[in-house]
């Protein structure tokens, strides 16, 4: 596996080794002792996977007290995956990040504790999986605005994107919380 570095602080790419043969492809998408060295240090307590259609909005979600850090990756189709940093010391705080996501790139995003996250998808289906650091917790699970101008997303829309009713009603940057330890 390949791992990049971002100007994110603890945001990185990894990229999986593939192995092909006449049968189709077989990759890792986590072993534990090469992530660790890698410096992906978490240990992961939930697995998700969700599938979306075409012009579907997720996000951008982020949990307070209970932060989960993600190791995020597509099965099948193309999907835009957006991050923003909400912790207040990093340097990038307040700036989002962007990556194509694709089931034929092999590569995946880890997010790490402290940043809101959301995909929208580019093909008519997708298929998302992820890792997660903490459980889930509905009562401090927060929603930031996917279209706040503060955030400045270039977001590559087809006609409007389909949100849940959550996610039409997320909040601005500037009434988020942020995280002041991360
Ligand atoms: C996230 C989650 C949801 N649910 C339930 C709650 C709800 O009834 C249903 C759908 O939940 P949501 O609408 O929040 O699903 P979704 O919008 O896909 O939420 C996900 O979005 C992406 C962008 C993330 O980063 C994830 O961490 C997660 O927040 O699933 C769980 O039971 N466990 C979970 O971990």
């Amino acid at each position: 596996m390949d791992i990049q570095q971002t100007d994110f602080p603890g945001l990185c790419v990894i990229t999986s080794q593939v192995f092909s043969d006449k049968r189709g492809f077989f990759k890792e998408t986590y072993q534990q002792q090469r992530y660790q060295e890698a410096g992906i240090n978490e240990t992961f307590v939930q697995d998700n996977f969700s599938h979306s259609s075409g012009g579907i909005l997720r996000g951008l979600h982020y949990q307070i007290k209970r932060p989960q850090a993600k190791l995020v990756f597509v099965i099948q189709g193309e999907i835009l995956d957006v991050c923003v940093d909400l912790r207040k010391n990093s340097p990038t705080f307040g700036k989002s990040f962007q990556i194509k996501l694709t089931a034929e790139n092999h590569q995946q995003l880890f997010v790490p504790a402290g940043f809101a996250h959301g995909f929208y998808v580019l093909s008519p289906q997708a298929d998302f999986m992820y890792k997660c650091s903490d459980y889930y917790f509905p009562e401090y699970e927060r929603t930031l605005l996917w279209n706040d101008p503060a955030l400045e997303i270039d977001w590559p829309l087809n006609g409007e994107p389909i949100l849940s009713e959550k996610d039409q009603m997320g909040r601005p940057l500037n009434e988020s919380e942020i995280f002041e330890t991360l």
